[in-house]
């Protein structure tokens, strides 16, 4: 079993919104960032894997087992984390210790009271008492403390400072260092996603617009810039998205070392996620 989450034609209708013909596949042993305008389609993607949303058509496959028919299998094995707590909010951390050790059958209240300690949460304190900060830690320990093997978090890190995000990161990073676990990461923090994500995938309104590995995309995508003249020389089908500045043209290139020789003298630098994203959505794409 190589795949930790495998998606195949997967489609759900709303309306006014389709989620058509998704393929994902998430190799065990690595980190996937999921981005996408708000509206996108990533919690329906997510609600859908995990079977709270029916799907219309497709397949999903978890370690290589039907998401429905295995599903009592498949979610011992995963921590999930959406961006709203949904403990009652007159627990304490020890009581909800006590409700997740009836849920999961490798629920370790140790591990739990550990992770609790790292990220000093106290235990005293009702999760009304709580700030965002501190429940979402609260819900990362909480996913994390049944030794699940997948983690599907979605926009887990929203609305958190710099300084708790690298912790989790950092928690991210240590819990992918054991070759069968995974990660689904949905964010809107594409310099998150930059440091921990081994593979994107990218859908816009409800479609897959690119799934590769984050190292492909760094090496592949280009932002070349030039001036006007030089903007009339570019052929039509270099050109992946553009946009117009005071400072001159930026144009959106694929396979960036064929470009640099092909418009020698040119500048190409690297380009960001947020980039390519913003060229998608919001410039729009020329093919
Ligand atoms: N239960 C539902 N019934 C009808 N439409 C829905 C339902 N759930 C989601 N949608 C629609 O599906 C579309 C995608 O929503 P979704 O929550 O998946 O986006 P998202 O990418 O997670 O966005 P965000 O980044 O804002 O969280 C939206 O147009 C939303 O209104």
């Amino acid at each position: 079993m190589n795949s930790a989450i495998e998606i195949n034609h997967l489609t759900k209708h709303f309306t006014g919104f389709s989620l058509e013909d998704l393929q994902l596949n998430l190799p065990c042993g690595s980190i996937m960032g999921f981005i996408g305008e708000n509206g996108a389609g990533k919690t329906t993607t997510i609600k859908l894997i995990l079977n709270q949303l029916k799907k219309d058509t497709g397949s999903i496959k978890i370690f290589g087992l039907d998401h429905i028919t295995d599903e009592k299998r498949i979610k011992e094995d995963i921590g999930v984390v959406f961006d709203e707590s949904y403990f009652h909010e007159n627990l304490r951390p020890k009581q909800i210790s006590k409700v997740m050790n009836q849920m999961f059958q490798n629920w370790d209240e140790k591990l739990f009271l550990d992770h609790l300690d790292r990220f000093q949460i106290p235990l005293n304190k009702t999760t009304k008492e709580f700030s965002r900060g501190m429940k979402m830690k609260l819900s990362i320990a909480t996913a994390l403390s049944h030794h699940p093997k997948l983690l599907i978090l979605d926009e887990a890190t929203s609305g958190l400072d710099p300084i708790v995000r690298n912790e989790i990161l950092d928690l991210f990073l240590e819990f992918i260092q054991d070759e069968s676990h995974s990660i689904l990461l949905s964010s809107h923090i594409t310099s998150d996603l930059e440091k921990v994500a081994d593979y994107i995938t990218f859908i816009h309104q409800g479609k897959l617009v690119l799934s590769e590995s984050k190292d492909h995309l760094r090496y592949n995508y280009g932002m070349l810039l030039c001036g006007a003249s030089d903007f009339s020389a570019i052929d039509k089908e270099d050109i992946l998205g553009h946009r117009q500045s005071r400072f001159g043209h930026e144009i959106l290139v694929k396979d960036k070392e064929a470009m640099k020789r092909k418009y020698k003298g040119l500048t190409i630098d690297q380009v960001s996620l947020e980039d390519i994203m913003l060229f998608y959505v919001k410039e729009g794409v020329h093919k």
